[in-house]
This record gives C-alpha cells, sequence and structure tokens, in this order.
C-alpha cells in the first residue's frame, strides 16, 4: 500500500451568497496516494475547484481537517499557510499568470528563490527543467507576450515545479489551449508523473483526463466513485473506454 500524502476528514465548505448558505462539500473525506496522477471530475459547480483549493491550501474548509504528508494544515495561520504552500506545492492553472515584466528565465528564477538562498543550483534547476518541457534556450530571454499559448503553460509548468513540490495541483491546465499544446502540456506533466511526481487535477475534459492513473468523481459534495485507470500508455482505446463507461455510470 502506498502512501497517502493527502487526505481529508468530514471535509466542509460553505459559502455564503446574498446570504444563502451554500453547501459545496459535504463531510468529505478522500486519501490520495504519493506518486499518483489523481484526476477530480464532476458536474460544472460540484465544487471540483473548491475541493482543489481546500486540499492545497489555497483556502480553508469552513469544518473538517486537511492532511498534507500526514501534517494537519487545515489549522494553519494565512502566513503559515502561505509559507507552507511555496514549500510543498506547484500551481498550474487555467490562467498561467506569469510576470509580465520579466523575462522567462526570471519568472521561474523568482518562484525558485522566494525558497533558496542557493542562486546557481535554482539556475540548474530551471535549465533542466526548460529542457525537459522542450522550451529552447533562445526562448529563455523571451517575454511572457512573446510566448505562445502552449509554451507560456509550459513554462507555467516548470515554474509549478522548480520547487520540487510534493504535490502539483492543476485547475483545468490545457482549458486555454488548442489541441496540439494542450497534448504537449499533458505530455510534459505525465512524463513528471512517470518520474514519480504527484499530481492533482481538476478537469472536464477527457482528454485531460486520461492521463490520470485514478479518477475521482464528486457530487452532492461527497466523492461518490473512483476509477483506477492505471499507468497512461498512448493509443490505449480500452482506457478511454473505461473511462467514460465510468463517466456515464456516474451520470456525467
Ligand atoms: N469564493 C466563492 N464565493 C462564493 N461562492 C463560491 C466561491 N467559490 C465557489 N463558489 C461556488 O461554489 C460552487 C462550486 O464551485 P467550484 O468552482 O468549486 O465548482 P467546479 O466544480 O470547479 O465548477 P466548474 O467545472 O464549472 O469550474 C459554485 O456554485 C460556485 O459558485
Amino acid at each position: 500500500m502506498s502512501e497517502i500524502i493527502l487526505s481529508t476528514d468530514k471535509l466542509c465548505k460553505t459559502f455564503s451568497n446574498g446570504g444563502i448558505q451554500q453547501h459545496v462539500l459535504r463531510n468529505l473525506d478522500v486519501k490520495i496516494q504519493k506518486g499518483d496522477f489523481t484526476v477530480i471530475m464532476g458536474s460544472s459547480g460540484a465544487g471540483k475547484s473548491t475541493l482543489l483549493y481546500a486540499l492545497s491550501g489555497l483556502d480553508k474548509p469552513t469544518l473538517g481537517r486537511v492532511y498534507f504528508s500526514g501534517e494537519e494544515i487545515s489549522g494553519f495561520s494565512n502566513d503559515r499557510l502561505a509559507v507552507f504552500r511555496r514549500k510543498h506545492c506547484g500551481f498550474v492553472f487555467q490562467q498561467i499568470y506569469l510576470m509580465d515584466s520579466m523575462s522567462v528565465f526570471d519568472n521561474i528564477m523568482a518562484a525558485g528563490l522566494l525558497i533558496s538562498n542557493d542562486r546557481r543550483a535554482v539556475a540548474q534547476r530551471a535549465r533542466e527543467l526548460l529542457e525537459a518541457v522542450g522550451i529552447p534556450e533562445e526562448t529563455h530571454r523571451k517575454f511572457p507576450a512573446q510566448l505562445s499559448g502552449g509554451e507560456a503553460q509550459r513554462v507555467g509548468i516548470v515554474r509549478a515545479l522548480i520547487n520540487s513540490p510534493e504535490v502539483v495541483f492543476a485547475d483545468e491546465p490545457t482549458g486555454q489551449l488548442n489541441s496540439a499544446s494542450s497534448t504537449d502540456a499533458l505530455d510534459v506533466l505525465t512524463g513528471f508523473h512517470r518520474q514519480g511526481q504527484s499530481i492533482v487535477m481538476v478537469t472536464h475534459d477527457l482528454k485531460s483526463a486520461r492521463r490520470g492513473n485514478r479518477i475521482l468523481y464528486l457530487r452532492d459534495g461527497v466523492v461518490c466513485g473512483e476509477c483506477r485507470l492505471g499507468e497512461y500508455q498512448p493509443r490505449d482505446g480500452q482506457r478511454h473506454e473505461k473511462l467514460t463507461a465510468f463517466l456515464d455510470e456516474m451520470g456525467w
């Protein structure tokens, strides 16, 4: 049995919208294993992003607990959570939010130097990661506005990985990419997963979801089903069938 890297205990998240209480997560219990590429699916508004935010300490639960590598993070102060996230979490969003006034390389360095003083080691890792995602050296000095959407997202993935996070959290990482760029970004994530990176990704995109080895389905504020797909292989028709059969069963 592999190590549990993330877990929740009766996680609840309630929003107050115009005085009306919306119970988005309801006593949700989930365990996420180290090294898994976990995909969270569910209908629009089911609370997928809310769950991702709670698991990663971007937001605090209303009630219940979140454990990250056995440590309860749900009781942390905002300042402690910010430090914790920097050290242990990487984030890949649909919107990439690179700093416009900084080059590609300086964007990565800025993220790395938030937790390390070793400029040379950070620069070395930045170069290795940029190479791994297929960003050539002549692109390192470009500015975000000079990148294609696909290049920008690969840089975003490098930024998420620069501090060797225990978990990469991705929220619809291919949402703004064309088909070829989205395949590239997914190949990059799949490659890091193969090297042991734990990833938790929210998506409603089947092509993205197929990359996961475990799919969780969220409904009525709880995880109501899960499906293990095993490790991703390209051109695996059975994988697609298994995923769509599972989603049909879930009423997706
Ligand atoms: N900060 C907030 N304040 C108030 N309501 C919120 C907030 N964040 C989320 N919600 C509400 O919680 C519900 C779940 O939102 P969430 O973004 O987690 O859903 P989702 O499953 O990720 O949806 P989608 O697939 O459409 O992105 C929605 O009805 C949303 O309006």
